[in-house]
């Protein structure tokens, strides 16, 4: 187990620059994800971590031990592809044993570890198996085997759920994070999705257009975003675009609280974020201050969570709620409803 620690890593593709200044800390044994939009820089990073990617600038250490310039073989690091990566022509125990037979692993030490890492991804007994007869679902385990199988010092999983359906995708979520935290390896895992990250990791670092933007717990993530663009990213969000503070209160209650929490730039441009789960609806008005009379304009059920979109004067709105066994407390297009609001769920970022 080592930590990774990233220094002002910068890298460009001609003029194109990729990214900029990283800098990270992660942790050993911890599960850490980078997250973000398509071409903003995760596997460029995680690229050059595992050192199939030259950088410009900066320095990638494992521990005490600068990796910058070491050759991919000799960093000690194992990785699951978004493809697999596997071998079609070749067994399960092929395809496992390959990074063992490259290191000269006797036969029996290679069989003993194959035994062992199958077991862990529950596919013993698929031994002889061509990778072609294997679900998707399976060909990932495969590959977790075989990056695990050389007992690397740090695992780097790039997008590896994203040809899955979604009933699976969940329940590979699940059993990455067990054998992470069995293995207490430290994992580097890159998507896009922002359920996979709140759900998976002990720390998110989210990128946009090359730059890390916000390091932080799930929570920290999801509950402070550092800017609207965090705050649009990560989960649902109602997003105002407000010209100065003081505009604010003419759209959306914002509590005195909530101005002291913020530092302000006149300059840059601001916005409200309001979680949609935390703003109340009711058929009825409650006549506090912070309440809003709307119209419904739209329902849509989830199944779970009905998202409701209200229009305020001008303004639309979205209402999360649960879908509650109760049916007063579901709503329907054109009816009229208060919305309410609560004390500190008003977030004033910048841009
Ligand atoms: N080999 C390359 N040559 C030129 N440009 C590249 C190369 N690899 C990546 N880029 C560019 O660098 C930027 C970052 O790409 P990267 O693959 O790291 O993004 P990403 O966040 O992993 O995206 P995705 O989620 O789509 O995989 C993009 O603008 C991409 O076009």
């Amino acid at each position: 187990m080592e930590d990774v620690i990233i220094k002002k890593l910068t890298k460009k593709f001609g003029g194109n620059t990729a990214v900029e200044d990283i800098n990270l800390n992660i942790e050993k044994g911890s599960l850490f994800t980078f997250l973000g939009p398509s071409g903003c820089g995760k596997t460029t990073i995680l690229r050059a971590i595992s050192g199939f990617l030259k950088v410009d600038e900066g320095k990638i250490f494992l521990g005490e031990r600068d990796i910058t310039n070491v050759s991919p073989e000799k960093r000690d690091i194992g990785m699951v592809f978004q493809n697999y990566a596997l071998f079609p022509h070749m067994t399960v125990y092929e395809n496992v044993a390959y990074g063992l037979k490259i290191k000269r692993f006797s036969k029996q030490d290679i069989d003993k570890r194959v035994e062992k890492y199958l077991e862990l991804v529950s596919l013993n007994g698929y031994e002889d198996r061509k990778i072609s007869e294997l679900s998707g679902g399976e060909q990932q385990r495969v590959a977790l085997a075989r990056s695990l199988v050389t007992e690397p010092k740090i695992l780097l999983l790039d997008e590896p759920l994203c040809n899955l359906d979604a009933k699976l995708r969940i329940k590979m979520r699940n059993d990455i994070k067990l054998l992470q935290q069995k293995l207490g390896i430290t994992t580097i895992f890159v998507t896009h999705d922002q359920e996979e990250a709140l759900t998976m990791s002990h720390k998110i670092a989210v990128f946009n257009r090359g730059s890390c933007v916000q390091v932080g717990t799930p929570s920290e993530i999801y509950s402070n975003p550092k800017n609207s663009f965090v705050a649009n990213f990560i989960g649902e969000t109602n997003l105002f675009k407000i010209d100065s503070v003081s505009d604010a209160p003419r759209c959306i209650y914002i509590d005195e609280e909530t101005k002291l929490d913020t530092e302000q730039d006149p300059s840059n441009k601001l916005f409200a974020s309001i979680r949609p789960e935390h703003i109340g609806i009711k058929a009825r008005s409650s006549g506090r201050v912070n309440e809003f009379k709307g119209i419904i304009e739209r329902v849509q059920f989830n199944g779970n969570i009905i998202n409701y979109l209200v229009k305020v004067k001008n303004i639309e709105v979205t209402v999360t709620s649960v879908n509650s066994l109760e049916e007063n407390d579901k709503f329907f297009p054109l009816q009229e409803v208060y919305i309410e609001i609560p004390k500190n769920s008003v977030r004033l970022l910048k841009e």
